[in-house]
């Protein structure tokens, strides 16, 4: 892979369109990730959001468009190795990792970007894996099985996974569904350690609850019917003109020292 200057966006999309027989899935979208942002994406479902992450790790090729991740372009550079330092955590992994595997080998299994991984790990894997899950606070159960797991420990295990290949773009795909609020609320105090690590990937968030818009965060893009509604600064971009048209209905945004509150506004 290309090496690039600090400068350089993690990320450039640029008029990216996705088409699926006569249905567009992506129109047009233009968006760029600079080191050091967070960006939250939001929209309804159907908007495009899973469209948009399956373009950027590969899985689904674009119509039209160009994307630069990581200083590679898409169609010019192998994106197998793109993927490398891209982590993914999307509850679409779960059905993947062995009932009976302990927590620290599915960490160490990222190393390997393998899933199911049956090598050899080193006494020095065991210490990083077990590093990462304490940075995320499931250190005690290092060596309990996936099938026991709640899902809150899944989603930490899963993110000490991706974090172990060292990425430099962690991707969030609805991290905390399926959390009982006391797990969102760990999982949440993990993600702030997450985007307050100066040394650590830049982080994308694709949710449904502003709630979960944890302090760390930088950015936001809004989308609606496949395109980017607004992009910029947090503050800015999540105000209530771009979030009721996003959502197309009348919505109310606010923000305490609690975090961000939103609520539909009937009448
Ligand atoms: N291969 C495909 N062929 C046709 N339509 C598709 C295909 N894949 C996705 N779609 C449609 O494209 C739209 C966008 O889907 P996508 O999964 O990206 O939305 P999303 O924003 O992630 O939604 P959600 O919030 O519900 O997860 C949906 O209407 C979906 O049905």
């Amino acid at each position: 892979m290309p090496t690039e200057p600090e400068s350089t966006p993690l990320l450039n999309v640029s008029r990216l369109n996705v088409a699926r027989g006569t249905k567009r899935l992506l129109r047009d979208l233009t968006w760029s990730i600079q080191p050091g942002e967070h960006w939250v994406v939001m929209g309804p479902n159907g908007c495009g959001k899973t469209t948009l992450l399956r373009s950027l790790t590969g899985f689904i090729a674009p119509s039209s468009g160009d994307i630069t991740l990581l200083g590679a372009v898409y169609g010019e550079t192998d994106w197998r190795e793109v993927r490398q330092s891209v982590g993914l955590v999307s509850s679409s992994l779960q059905p993947h990792i062995p009932g009976g595997e302990i927590a620290l080998e599915t960490v160490i299994s990222g190393r390997y970007d393998q899933l199911d991984f049956w090598g050899e790990s080193t006494a020095a894997d065991e210490r990083a894996a077990l590093a990462l899950l304490r940075k995320l606070h499931v250190g005690a159960i290092a060596r309990r099985e996936w099938a026991y797991l709640s899902q809150g420990e899944r989603q930490r295990v899963l993110i000490a996974r991706a974090l172990a290949a060292r990425p430099r773009l962690l991707i969030l795909d609805e991290p905390c569904a399926g959390l009982d609020p006391v797990a969102r609320a760990e999982f949440l105090a993990a993600m702030n350690g997450l985007t307050d690590d100066v040394h650590g990937p830049a982080v994308l968030l694709v949710t449904h609850h502003v709630e979960e818009i944890t302090t760390g965060f930088t950015h936001a893009m809004l989308m609606a019917k496949g395109q980017s509604v607004a992009a910029g600064p947090l503050r800015e971009t999540l105000n209530n003109t771009n979030l009721s048209t996003a959502f197309a209905a009348p919505l109310r945004i606010r923000r305490t020292a609690k975090g961000w509150h939103l609520t539909s506004v009937s009448g």
